[in-house]
C-alpha cells in the first residue's frame, strides 16, 4: 500500500494529504473511479454541490466500505461545498441539508467548503455561520474555504461571531501558480493549503520545464508536479477517471523532491490560472470605489 502522508487540521481532525478531484467526473463514472481510487489506496474524495456527484461519490464509498470491513468510515475522508448561488444562512442552511442527505450513505461530511467568496459581506457571513452550526450539530466535522484571497480571509476573521477558523483553504496552486503572498499569510494563521488543479488542469502535464526533473528522479510529469504540492506541505487533489493513472498519481506522495528542486520548479511561477479566479473577487468597499469611478 502507498504511504500517503496525512496532514492535522487546526478542527484536529485528519486528513490524507492526497484526495482524488472529481469535478467534471460524470456521474456514472463516479461510480466506477471511486471504489477503484480506494483499491489503490486512496482514503479522500474532493467533490462539491456543483460537480453533481455527491450522492454517487458518497454511495460509492459507502459500498466499498461494506466490502472492506477493515477499512472505517473514519478512515475516509469526503469534501463537499457549497455554491456561491446558495451563499446567506437560510440558502446555505438549506444547501447543507441537500449535501447531508446525498451523503446519506456515509452518515456525515468530513469537510463543508465555501466554494468561492463571490457574493457579498452580508451573504459569506451568513454562509459561515451556517457552516459553523453544522459543525455545531455534529454532521460536519471541519469546514473551510475555496477560492478565498487574503482580504476574504481577513474579513472572516473579524467576524465579531467567529466560534469556528476556517480548516483549510482550497485554491488552485502548482508551479506556474504558487501564490506565495495568499500561501504566507494561510500558514501564518495556522490554516491549511490545499492545491486544487495541482496537473494545471492536465493542461501543464506535457510542459518541457518538467522534462529534466522526470529524467532526474525517473518518474512522469504528473508524479514530479504532484510531489512538488507535497514537498510545499500543501493538500492535493489530482483528477483522473483513468484507471491507470489512478495508483501512479498516488504514488507521487513517495517521491522526495530535494529543497532546490522545489525552489527551481517554484520559479516557473507566471500567474498562469487554468479556470476561474475568484481570489481577486471585490471586498464590498472595493465594489463602492468601482461604482463611484
Ligand atoms: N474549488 C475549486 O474551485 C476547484 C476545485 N478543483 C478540485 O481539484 C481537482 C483537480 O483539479 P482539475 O482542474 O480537475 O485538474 P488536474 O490538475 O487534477 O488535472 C486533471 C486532468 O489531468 C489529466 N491527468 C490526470 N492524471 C494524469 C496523468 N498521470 N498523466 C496525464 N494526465 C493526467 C486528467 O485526465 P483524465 O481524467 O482523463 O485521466 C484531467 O484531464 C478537481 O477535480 C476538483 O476536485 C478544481 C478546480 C476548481
Ligand atoms: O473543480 C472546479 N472547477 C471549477 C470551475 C469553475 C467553477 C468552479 C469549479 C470547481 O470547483
Amino acid at each position: 500500500m502507498v504511504s500517503v502522508p496525512n496532514v492535522k487540521l487546526n478542527s484536529g481532525k485528519i486528513i490524507p494529504a492526497v484526495g482524488l478531484g472529481v469535478w467534471k467526473t460524470p456521474q456514472n463514472l463516479a461510480s466506477q473511479i471511486v471504489p477503484k481510487a480506494l483499491d489503490a489506496g486512496y482514503r479522500h474524495v474532493d467533490s462539491a454541490a456543483i460537480y453533481k456527484n455527491e450522492e454517487e461519490v458518497s454511495e460509492a464509498i459507502a459500498s466499498w466500505l461494506k466490502k472492506n470491513p477493515s477499512v472505517k468510515r473514519e478512515d475516509i475522508f469526503y469534501t463537499s461545498k457549497v455554491f456561491d448561488s446558495d451563499h446567506g444562512y437560510e440558502k446555505t442552511k438549506k444547501a447543507i441539508e441537500l449535501s447531508l442527505e446525498k451523503a446519506k450513505s456515509i452518515g456525515y461530511i468530513d469537510l463543508l467548503l465555501v466554494h468561492s467568496p463571490q457574493s457579498d459581506y452580508e451573504k459569506r457571513h451568513g454562509t459561515w455561520m451556517a457552516l459553523q452550526e453544522a459543525v455545531e450539530s455534529g454532521k460536519v466535522k471541519s469546514i473551510g474555504v475555496s477560492n478565498y484571497g487574503v482580504k476574504h480571509l481577513k474579513e472572516l476573521l473579524a467576524y465579531p461571531d467567529l466560534k469556528i477558523k476556517p480548516a483549510l483553504n482550497q485554491i488552485e496552486l502548482h508551479p506556474w501558480l504558487t501564490r506565495s503572498e495568499l500561501v504566507d499569510f494561510l500558514q501564518k494563521e495556522g490554516i491549511a493549503i490545499e492545491a486544487y488543479s495541482p496537473l494545471g488542469n492536465g493542461k501543464k502535464v506535457n510542459d518541457p520545464a518538467l522534462e529534466p526533473f522526470a529524467k532526474k528522479y525517473n518518474k512522469t510529469n504528473a508524479q514530479i508536479l504532484i510531489a512538488w504540492s507535497l514537498a510545499r506541505g500543501f493538500i492535493v487533489l489530482p483528477k483522473t477517471v483513468t484507471e491507470s493513472r489512478l495508483l501512479p498519481n498516488l504514488e507521487s506522495a513517495e517521491v522526495k523532491l530535494s529543497e532546490e528542486d522545489v525552489k527551481k520548479l517554484d520559479a516557473l511561477d507566471e500567474h498562469f490560472v487554468t479556470c476561474w479566479d475568484p481570489i481577486e473577487y471585490p471586498l464590498d468597499s472595493e465594489k463602492k470605489e468601482e461604482k463611484k469611478d
